[in-house]
């Protein structure tokens, strides 16, 4: 159960065809678990980076992020992995939903060849009527709106009991109405769950009522707010 992620002058650049590209420049942040942290700034400004490199999918080109004081990007691939499987669920604008599962099938995924000290069914089952959707089960994504998607894409990120969620633009592809409920069930987990929540948002208004408001400019945070009180 990681506590605290602390990054230190975190820097990540892309190399190619002669020519640099710096995603983010010398980022120094801390989180604590039950935050609800909103992350702000214009396309290209290093939002989804900082977002990857939390979520250990990717690494630094300089600098440490620190996991309760363990740099755990320092270790194996599959120590890598066994971490973010524990500590870690992803949202992601374009919900990532297999096509030809099911919605129960769908949020079991990251279970498969993992051991858990739960019944996997009974717990995908569980998740799954957790963000209201007990009687769809077994549709396929096809079948389903683009709220009630993203809805199963949730239930997918908290099915393994993350202590971290991290959502990339959630309501991005939905309309203002299901962005709220999108919100609201983010914020519900992270109440009811204790998780720390981190998403990227290009909406203000999203933005405006989350506790803690990251804005990113060129890869430089920009600021570090605190926002509305919960
Ligand atoms: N794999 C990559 N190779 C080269 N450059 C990249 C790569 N990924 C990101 N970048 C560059 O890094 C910068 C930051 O990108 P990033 O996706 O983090 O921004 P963002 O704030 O999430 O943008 P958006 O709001 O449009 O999603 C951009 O200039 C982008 O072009």
């Amino acid at each position: 159960m990681v506590n605290m992620i602390e990054c230190k002058n975190l820097t990540r650049f892309y190399e190619g065809d002669g020519t640099k590209t710096i995603a983010l420049r010398d980022v120094n942040l801390s989180f604590m678990k039950g935050e609800f942290t909103a992350i702000i700034g214009p396309s290209g400004s290093g939002k989804s980076t900082l977002l990857s490199l939390l979520g250990t999918l990717d690494k630094p080109s300089e600098g440490t992020i620190a996991y309760d004081n363990e740099e755990i990007l320092k270790k194996s691939k599959s120590k890598i992995a066994d971490f973010r499987f524990q500590e870690i669920g992803f949202i992601f604008q374009q919900f990532h939903l297999l096509p030809t599962l099911t919605a129960l099938e769908n949020v079991l995924t990251p279970l498969f060849s993992r051991k858990v000290p739960y019944n996997k069914l009974e717990r995908a089952i569980e998740v799954l009527e957790q963000v209201g959707l007990q009687d769809k089960e077994n549709s396929l994504p096809s079948q389903l709106s683009g709220g009630q998607q993203q809805r199963v894409a949730i239930a997918r990120a908290i099915v393994h009991k993350p202590s971290w969620l991290l959502a990339d633009e959630p309501t991005g592809n939905l309309d203002t109405e299901t962005g709220e409920r999108i919100y609201d069930l983010l914020r519900e987990l992270n109440e009811q769950e204790g998780c720390g929540v981190l998403f990227v948002t290009h909406d203000p208004a999203l933005a405006a009522k989350a506790n803690r408001i990251i804005t990113m400019k060129d890869g430089i945070m920009l600021s570090d707010k605190v926002g509305a009180t919960p």
